[in-house]
């Protein structure tokens, strides 16, 4: 199923929506030299499938990384590189080694850098330079982090050095022979506010272990304590998730999402989400239309007020009979009246009046 913040959604949703999503943007968007896709990427077990169908699609010559730059989420602190477990590691061994990206183009945090706040700090550069983010694919901890943004990061935090939360440590210790003490504890990752920086934004979320997360992320308001929530202000994030992960959902939740891909699919939205790139020519090219003077749309929306005519002030005397002149300048009734106002009445105090009225 797939939960999203764009107004489409789809169904059925083949399992290659969410593999193919990466390829068809990349290729959709067709990047050169001087402008490069720029990818975001998560490790992890779930993206797995998505490296694994890019590899296949580069060897079968449907899609090249020459010009593509990715960034990496996060980095654990003070493993080695070449330590089976980091997220380099991780990197080459299930996508780079495999496909034609230029190595230059790679960006992953250095966890062993001297100093790793100006490590961070030079990475936010970095995706700055390049021109921000085009796609983050991402995947979420069980306690709903996004990279390692844990329970309480700010939603506006960028790239830096975080403290990693004792449920993502025992999570980890899978990939660390379930030994606690070997899970490092810190970690560089890019922050909540990077992610929502992107132009788009997908997150796969499967297991049961994951469902009150979603739960939370979906069904519970904007909050630090699940960061995925941030997902919520962004205008073109996409959450695929599987049927384990739905489980901790009202079912009318659970409907509502599944009744706005079949109305997507009975009203021939296609298969896939329009990108971010598409979004953005598409607005170009209507606010083209609003601002050229030639165009139909530059037409005032309402037809131009008539001019307005002059207020009379004065009574024009050629039209005025004379009798009006008369009453005009000597008006009589307004002389009777004169005579009323201009009778004194006596003036009684409040006191004599209430007396008065009580006597009778
Ligand atoms: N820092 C990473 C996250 O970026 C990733 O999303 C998560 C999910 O891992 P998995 O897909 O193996 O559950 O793992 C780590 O915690």
């Amino acid at each position: 199923m797939i939960l999203t913040t764009s107004p489409y959604a789809f169904l059925p949703h083949p399992p290659s929506l969410l593999t193919d999503n990466p390829q068809n943007r990349i290729n959709a968007f067709g990047p050169t030299p001087s402008k490069p896709f720029v990818l975001g990427l998560p490790t992890g077990s779930s993206p797995e499938g998505i490296y694994a169908h890019l590899v296949t699609a580069y060897k079968t010559h449907a899609i090249t990384f020459r010009n593509v730059v990715t960034f990496n989420m996060d980095e654990y602190v003070h493993l080695p590189r070449d330590h089976p477990e980091s997220y380099h590691s991780f990197m080459y061994t299930h996508f780079f080694q495999h496909v034609d990206v230029d190595p230059a183009h790679i960006h992953i945090l250095d966890g062993n850098a001297e100093d790793l706040e100006a490590e961070c700090l030079a990475y936010e550069e970095k995706i700055r330079r390049v021109g921000g983010i085009e796609l983050f694919l991402g995947g979420i901890g069980p306690d709903g982090h996004v990279a390692f943004n844990e329970p309480g990061s700010s939603l506006a935090s960028r790239t830096r050095v975080k403290t990693l939360a004792y449920e993502t440590i025992l999570a980890n210790s899978r990939f660390f022979g379930n030994d606690l003490t070997k899970v490092p504890k810190m970690a560089l990752t890019v922050g909540v506010g990077t992610v929502l920086d992107a132009r788009e934004v997908v997150v796969i979320i499967t297991g049961a272990h994951k469902a009150l997360a979603l739960q939370k992320c979906i069904e519970g308001g904007v909050n630090h304590m699940w960061t995925l929530s941030s997902l919520q202000m962004h205008p073109h994030a996409m959450i695929v998730v599987d049927e384990d992960a739905t489980l901790e959902l009202q079912v009318k939740t659970v409907k509502y999402f599944k009744s706005i891909e079949q109305v997507a699919a009975s009203e021939g939205l296609g298969q896939a989400l329009p990108s971010a790139e598409h979004v953005l020519q598409k607005r170009d090219s209507v606010l083209g239309k609003l601002d050229s003077p030639k165009s139909p749309t530059a037409k005032p929306f309402l037809a131009p007020l008539p001019p307005k005519p002059e207020l009379m002030r004065q009574v024009t005397p050629d039209l005025v009979p004379d009798s009006m002149h008369t009453r005009v300048e000597e008006p009589p009734a307004s002389r009777e009246l004169e005579g009323l106002e201009t009778k004194e009445l006596p003036l009684s105090s409040m006191h004599e009046r209430v007396d008065s009225a009580q006597a009778t």
